[in-house]
Formats: structure tokens, sequence, C-alpha cells
């Protein structure tokens, strides 16, 4: 195997080079979980910590290494490294911070793109799906919608909701699967490419791990055991890996239960390109598209121009996504008011 099968490229060599990393190993973490990672090289795995002074000067814990980083590491041992730094990053996979208000977790990085597994009976959810396509598109990660199951269904069904689906989401690439009949199985390998890192997203149960099993034809991981533990009634997925393979590499993703929409404007403008679109004709430039006069919003809802569940979605995760931001700046600014105290505080100190 080589670093390139890994997903590694020129950019990130350019900067190894510009950065004198020369005397390091390079790698690729393939697990994290507390302070403990899984490094990848060319030819070994390593069993990896933080170097002290990475580990102590870091404030931000969005600079630790997650699942995907490109990190520089030192041998100390037999299978035992050290990690000296992140590589910066092409992509970052993140969503709200569960029970954390205006915070943000990082699921993986480096990441070409995002496959949206939906199973098509009971999680079939094209709210979801948007969301989900929000959070790719915020991160700049190409999406591909998998439908997965499809063994459950009759096909006429299967057509139906493909329908409905292509109807709300336009310029995605949707492929039906089953990890049962293997039906679309070979349409997903046609498209994955090596080198390429892909992760798969969606709700715990859909068949991910199994895909991800049918794909590299072993059974690489634990599936039907779902790898959780109740902490405080939450639940907690402990299991996330990254495989690499003939095929790509692919990163398997714990069930997200919650998947919070973070600053995602940008990722919220390719979602509902066709309401933001329309919305350039509303009389008001912070019209709300709910009750204002000259909405064109509105208009095209009256018209039937437009969906009315992507609106009623729109409106969802708009509310969701200006809660996030204003949770986002009272924490900010609770962090600079807690600063301020601090440095009154040593100044007073000071004069005795
Ligand atoms: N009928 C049918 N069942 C499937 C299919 N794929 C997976 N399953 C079953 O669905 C269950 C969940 O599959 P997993 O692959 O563990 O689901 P997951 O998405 O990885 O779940 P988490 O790890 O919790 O996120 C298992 O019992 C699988 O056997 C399929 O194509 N058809
Ligand atoms: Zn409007």
């Amino acid at each position: 195997m080589t670093l390139e099968d890994l997903g590694y490229n020129s950019t990130l060599e350019d900067y190894r080079k510009e950065q004198n990393l020369d005397s390091f190993g390079i790698g690729r973490v393939i697990l994290a979980h507390r302070d403990r990672y899984t490094v990848k090289t060319e030819s070994n795995e390593f069993d990896c910590e933080l170097v002290g002074n990475l580990r102590f000067t870091v404030t931000d814990k969005s600079k630790l290494p997650s699942v995907g980083d490109w990190v520089a590491i030192s041998e100390y041992d037999d299978g035992k490294a050290l990690i000296h730094a992140v590589l910066p990053r092409s992509s970052i996979l993140e969503r709200k911070a569960v029970g954390k208000l205006g915070q943000t977790q990082i699921i993986a990085t480096n990441i070409d793109f995002g496959l949206i597994v939906q199973s098509v009976n009971r999680d079939f959810n094209i709210n979801r799906l948007e969301r989900y396509l929000t959070i790719c598109n915020a991160s700049k990660i190409k999406p591909i919608i998998v439908l997965s199951k499809i063994d459950l269904i009759e096909e006429l069904e299967l057509e139906k909701l493909v329908i409905q689906v292509q109807e709300r989401i336009k310029n995605v690439p949707i492929i039906a699967i089953s990890n049962q009949s293997k039906i679309g199985i070979g349409e997903i390998n046609s498209k994955l490419i090596r080198g390429k890192t892909y992760c798969l997203l969606g709700s715990s149960g859909v068949g991910k791990s199994t895909l991800i099993n049918t794909i590299i034809g072993e059974k690489m991981m634990e599936t039907g055991l779902i790898s959780e533990s109740i902490d405080r009634g939450k639940h907690v997925t402990t299991h996330r890996e990254l495989i690499v393979s003939e095929n790509g590499i692919l990163i398997d993703n714990p069930g997200m239960r919650e998947v919070g929409i973070t600053d995602a404007s940008g990722g919220f403008e390719m979602t509902f390109d066709e309401i933001l679109n329309l919305a350039q004709d509303c009389k008001y430039n912070d019209c709300t598209h709910t009750n204002e006069d000259a909405c064109a919003v509105l208009a095209a809802l009256e018209n039937n121009d437009l969906n009315p569940e992507s609106y009623e979605n729109f409106l969802k995760m708009e509310k969701e996504r200006l809660h996030f931001e204003s949770n986002a700046q009272e924490r900010k600014k609770k962090g600079k008011d807690l600063g301020k105290l601090i440095k009154n505080m040593k100044k007073s100190n000071n004069k005795y």
C-alpha cells in the first residue's frame, strides 16, 4: 500500500517540505479515542499519543487530531509513536455538539465524498436527507445519496421514493442498494475512486457497516452488534473507523441521532438554492418569507412552483441555524467577559 492509496496528495507533500517535517513519518489517523490514536502509515499501524508540547499548548479542541487527519509522527518503540503535528485539512465534517450549546464536534476530516445512507423502510425521510446534504455542502464534501435495504420493499414503491427524492433534491446522484440481494453494489463500486475518501453518514441501523463489509468483501467490521454504551441516558457510539480498500478509503460513522446544523450558511445556500434564488426577488432584503408582502417565496408557494415540504424544512433549519449562531455568539461573549474578569482580578491583586 502507498500513501496515495491512503489519500495522500501533492498539497500535503508540499506542506510537509515547507514545514521541514522531512524527518518525521507521515500517517493518517484511522481511529481516535480520547487521547489515543491509531495511525496508519505505508507499512504499519501505530498506537499513538500526542507529543507533550502539542497536548499542553492546544487550547482549541478542534486542533487535535481526528479520524481522517494526516499527522507527522516519530516512532519511539515497536508499534508506538508520538504525534507531533496535524497537517492542514482539506475538509472538516462537523456537527453541533450534542448537549452543548453553540459548540461543534468534528466527525472526520479530509473527506472527498459523503455517502448519505438512508434505508427505504422506517428511516426514510427527505427532510433528514436535506439536513445531511446541508452538512456535506457546508463542509465542501460531495454528496451521494444511498437508499439502502431495498430488498424490503416492492420495486414500484422504490420507484416512487426515488421520484420523491428527485423532486426535492436536484443534481445529487442517487444509488439504490441492498446488502442482502447485492443489487446496486456494483454501481457503488464503480463510483468509488482509489485514494479518495468517503464518509458514510446516516442514522443508526440503516446498514452503513454492512455496506462497508459488502464493498470490501470481508467481514472487517462488527455489524448488527451495535457498539454503544449508555452514558447518562445518552446514546454514544464509540465505534469509528477508517478502512482503506482498493476502492477508496471508507470512514464508518456512528449513527447520528442528532444531526444539528451549525454555521452551515454556505451549505444551506446549496441545498435550498431554489428558495434562495426566489428570495432575491423578495421586496425586503431581510424578508423571512413567512408573512411579508411581495415575498417571492410565498408567491411561488401559492402558485405551486415550490414544494411546500421543502419550504417547511427550510424554515425549520433556518431557525435552528440562527439559534446555533446566537448561542455561539453568546459563548464567545462569555469567554471574553471571563477573560476580562481574570485580567481585572490580576490587576487588582498586583496593587497589594
Ligand atoms: N433487509 C436488510 N437488512 C440489512 C441490510 N443491510 C443491513 N441490514 C441489517 O440492518 C441492521 C443494521 O445494520 P448495520 O450495518 O449495523 O447498520 P449501521 O448503519 O452501521 O448502524 P450503526 O453502526 O448503529 O450506525 C443489521 O441487522 C443488518 O443485518 C439490507 O440491505 N437489507
Ligand atoms: Zn420573502
